[in-house]
């Protein structure tokens, strides 16, 4: 079957789990082998959707091992990095630390950074230097709070968003970069956008890179939907042409549910 979501771009879908602050490094190993062993046992093919997960840090070194030990295809990265290289930063993960571990992504600026931590567009933006410094892709999050959304604002806000966390970027760092459209409304409340409402932000997101860039930046960026999906969502959120995957919480702690997530093209409603 061919991917509806990608199809005349070549954008691979990436299926992103956010642990959050769950899973302890035991506990990791654990989940991580049953999504492989999940995944493998369903023949899934890593070209038709990347499967990444995104432990606690302290996590980080077993999933390297497991990964490196067992040869798996599931990529990994952090959920947060410091704007700095190294230095006196009591508590805070240098980029330089995540890529040493194998990391290939790290998320930048998830709502729950931005409301619980207070962080701005502007060390969101400083924070995806540091991950280009050290050969990280980053995810960065973007979305609007439930009033925002009830006052019809959702788009401005969340492409101001954008803007202010992408400013000075070189065009071929947005070609590589993941932007996740999470409305924090619907993150970990089991209120999910509806498949048109991600849609319609995944390509408004699309058009503000081709103003701010060219048609061809914005055609190779991936663009996720976030917030309560779950395998019985997946397919229909991702039939939307600019929707490109999903960044998942929750469902993402279940291996068997995430692996179905990873498997949407199942779900996808064919004609
Ligand atoms: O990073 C993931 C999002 O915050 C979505 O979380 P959720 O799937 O639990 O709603």
């Amino acid at each position: 079957m061919t991917s509806q979501t990608n199809g005349q771009f070549d954008r691979t879908p990436l299926i992103a789990g956010n642990w959050k602050m769950n899973m302890d490094h035991v506990q990791a190993i654990t989940l991580l082998q049953k999504l492989a062993w999940t995944l493998d046992d369903a023949k899934h093919d890593y070209s038709r959707a990347e499967v990444a997960v995104f432990p606690p840090f302290t996590d980080l070194r077993s999933v390297q091992s497991l990964v490196d030990g067992d040869d798996l295809r599931v990529v990994y990265g952090a959920q947060d990095l410091s704007d700095k290289d190294s230095g006196a930063y009591t508590g805070d993960i240098s980029g330089q630390f995540l890529a040493k571990l194998g990391c290939t992504y790290v998320l930048v600026g998830h709502s729950e950074r931005r409301t619980i931590h207070g962080e701005t567009d502007e060390q969101c933006n400083a924070k995806i230097a540091a991950a280009h410094r050290h050969g990280l892709v980053p995810v960065l999050c973007v979305g609007e709070g439930l009033e925002v959304r009830q006052a019809g604002e959702h788009v401005a806000f969340t492409l101001e968003q954008l803007r202010g966390s992408i400013a000075g970027l070189e065009a071929e760092r947005v070609a590589e970069l993941v932007v996740a459209y999470e409305p924090v409304w619907a993150i970990g409340t089991g209120e999910v956008a509806g498949p048109g409402d991600a849609q319609e932000m995944a390509a408004a997101i699309r058009a503000e890179l081709a103003g701010l860039y060219d048609e061809a930046t914005a055609a190779k960026t991936r663009i996720l939907y976030g917030g309560s999906a779950k395998a019985a969502n997946a397919g229909a959120i991702l039939q939307g042409k600019d929707v490109d995957g999903v960044l998942v919480g929750g469902a993402s702690l279940d291996a068997g549910e995430f692996a179905s997530i990873a498997r949407f093209e199942q779900h996808l409603v064919t004609d």
